[in-house]
């Protein structure tokens, strides 16, 4: 939960801290209720106002009632000249109530939409930045606390008007108390003192034991989760995990029971403790109140105000310590939430920018250098300058980790070059509009993402920003191969292609793959880049893929292919090998196959060696006793 991040932040709460870090905590949430809606709030914060007036009123007109009562003449004069008290008293009761009500429902109005706005900022400013950003481990840890922010603004709602509540009774009650008689207002604070400090320390300590448990517990709760999930659950079964993971289950889960014990015991202790020093300070307050009446300095009827006011005004304390210290608690996580929104900002996308050529001859790649951040500058492409000429099918090979897919998300804008430019005929991409640059571009990489949506959601989230054309669907999966796919699932385009749902169903490797290959096609982006498209393809499908790519070409498409099945590229019109984040070769088929000029010859040999893994028949395997 990220709470590693507040543990000097929340060590350092004491009394006074508390007391003067109040008002900025509650601008905040004051700030973040004033955009979810302002009526709500005023609704609240009048309420609550109203609140501790009707209370300071209702504690002198008890004091009247009192008066009255211990006064002078029959009981019957005493109770008639009582009365009037009495009536407002109970008018500041009935209004108090009242006025209750009014400040429950409009927090019960405000808290949600507090959340909703605070997760809306959190998520747009999220989605908005770079890639790079989600990638940066320091951007992903402040994304991890900062998700808690939504849920912990609502909270702070609540607790702010219980700040607010426990603050205006508290007024009200020492007011009043200062009225009677000025010493009883420090015996007010000795008496609360001890709870306060109880309530620190026990959260103090909880916190402690949270820094110390939160690995233990989530590791607890990552097993849980593994006897449940769906992934897991064939190898669950067949290898008969069950039962190793149900005992560490439950060895962590006893670990944390004892922490849990240890905690409650010292709390206990804690209490006593407090509770003992309480008793001593009300001793004294009622011994001094004691003594004021004895020695006639206050009348009795005083003293019974003063009893009452005592009473509240305790209560009142002891809660604003235990708000406050939630309201802290709480307010760690939400101002992760703007910082995140802070730092989003200075990471986002930049938007606008110069218009790229509407029909470019060719994307240059001019010695383009890049290295992903924390990779102890290890370069993924090291003065890489190439061409893609436009309308043609363009052959990316190369060994594992060569760059093939860095250099794709670069041209894709994803990243931006370290040094070198990416030029779209001269213009440099750099300086383009991202939107713009990104519409034109439709890639399947190895990993594209499994909407857990349905069928027609899978293909048609390739242009999410257009409504959905049943014609350009049908088109999409006639490309992919997929037309029986879609044609065999149990309720056609609507199926949900998630597991573990209710209606849910699975597909295949391959079926994912041809859905890939429909989705960016429904997009028709001017290049499109297929990167490993036959991974998990059968080999007729295979064959009819490679075929159409053919076709999408003769008819101007760009198309950029990045495999590892060499055979597949001799329809390229031009092929780049990569090698170490450099470019080795680049020429077409033909040519590469037939240099005979002194080098390593990257593409033919790897393109033999693929070669003949075909047509060298295995040898014979040896048995024994032959
Ligand atoms: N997101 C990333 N963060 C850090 N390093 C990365 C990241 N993606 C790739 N790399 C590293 O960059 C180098 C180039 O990787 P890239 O994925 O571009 O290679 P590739 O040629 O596409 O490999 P493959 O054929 O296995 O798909 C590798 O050393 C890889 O470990």
């Amino acid at each position: 939960m990220g709470w590693n991040k507040h543990e000097d932040a929340f060590l350092q709460l004491n009394l006074r801290s508390m007391i003067t870090g109040m008002p900025r905590l509650l601008r905040m949430t004051g700030q973040l209720a004033w955009e979810a809606d302002r009526g709500a709030l005023k609704l609240v914060a009048l309420a609550e106002a109203g609140r501790g007036i009707s209370q300071a009123v209702g504690l002198i007109a008890v004091n009247r009632v009192l008066a009255h009562l211990l006064g002078e003449g029959t009981t019957a004069e005493r109770l008639a000249d009582a009365g009037g008290a009495l009536a407002l008293a109970a008018g500041t009761a009935l209004a108090g109530a009242v006025l209750r009500a009014l400040a429950t429902a409009g927090t019960g109005q405000l808290e949600p939409k507090v959340e909703r706005v605070a997760t809306e900022r959190y998520l747009s400013h999220t989605a908005r930045v770079e890639l790079e950003a989600v990638e940066d481990d320091e951007f992903h840890k402040l994304l991890d606390s900062a998700q808690y922010g939504a849920s912990s603004a609502r909270r702070m709602v609540q607790y702010c008007q219980g700040v607010l509540n426990a603050l205006m009774s508290l007024v009200a009650a020492a007011g009043v108390l200062a009225v009677l008689h000025p010493v009883l207002l420090p015996l007010l604070v000795a008496m609360t003192v001890p709870s306060a400090w109880a309530a620190l320390s026990v959260a103090r300590r909880r916190y402690a034991s949270f820094q110390v448990w939160v690995q233990h517990s989530r590791a607890g709760h990552l097993i849980s989760q593994m006897l449940i999930s769906t992934d897991a659950a064939p190898e669950i079964r067949v290898h008969d995990v069950g039962p190793f993971l149900l005992h560490h289950f439950r060895a962590m889960s006893q670990s944390q029971e004892a922490e849990q014990r240890r905690l409650a015991r010292l709390a206990a202790r804690t209490g006593l403790i407090a509770a003992g020093w309480t008793g001593l300070a009300t001793a004294a307050a009622y011994s001094t109140l004691g003594g004021l009446l004895w020695t006639g300095t206050m009348a009795l009827a005083v003293g019974g105000t003063a009893v009452l006011a005592i009473r509240s005004g305790s209560a009142s304390l002891e809660n604003l310590v235990l708000q406050v210290n939630y309201l802290h608690e709480e307010s760690l996580f939400v101002g992760d939430l703007h910082r995140l929104c802070e730092e989003a900002v200075t990471r986002s996308i930049p938007t606008g920018g110069v218009p790229l050529p509407p029909d470019p001859a060719e994307i240059t790649f001019e010695n383009v250098e890049f290295t992903y951040r924390g990779k102890d500058n290890k370069r993924a492409l090291d003065g890489v300058s190439l061409t893609i000429p436009t309308g043609k099918i363009v052959a990316l090979v190369g060994e594992n980790g060569s760059g093939k897919s860095t250099l794709i998300k670069l041209l894709c804008g994803l990243y931006q070059p370290d040094a070198g430019r990416i030029l779209w005929d001269g213009v440099d991409a750099a300086k383009a509009d991202r939107q713009e640059l990104v519409s034109r571009v439709a890639v399947v990489g190895q990993d594209f993402y499994r909407w857990p949506f349905t069928a027609a959601v899978n293909i048609s989230i390739g242009r999410a920003d257009v409504p959905v054309s049943r014609p350009r669907l049908e088109e999409a999966v006639r490309y992919a191969g997929a037309e029986d796919l879609i044609a065999e699932l149990p309720r056609g385009w609507q199926t949900l292609l998630a597991r573990g749902y209710k209606g849910g169903h699975q597909l295949s490797g391959g079926e994912w793959q041809r859905l890939g290959l429909g989705r960016a096609h429904y997009r028709s982006g001017q290049i499109l880049i297929v990167d490993e498209p036959t991974s998990a393809l059968d080999a007729k499908a295979e064959q009819r893929l490679f075929e159409q790519i053919r076709t999408l070409a003769d008819a101007g498409q760009t198309v950029i292919l990045i495999t590892h099945r060499l055979g597949s590229v001799r329809a390229a019109d031009l092929i780049h090998v990569l090698d170490h984040g450099r470019v080795a070769e680049s020429g077409t088929f033909p040519a590469l196959m037939s240099d005979h000029t002194p080098g390593p010859h990257l593409f033919r040999s790897l393109y033999q060696l693929q070669a003949a893994q075909y047509t060298t028949l295995p040898a014979a395997p040896v048995r024994p006793g032959n």
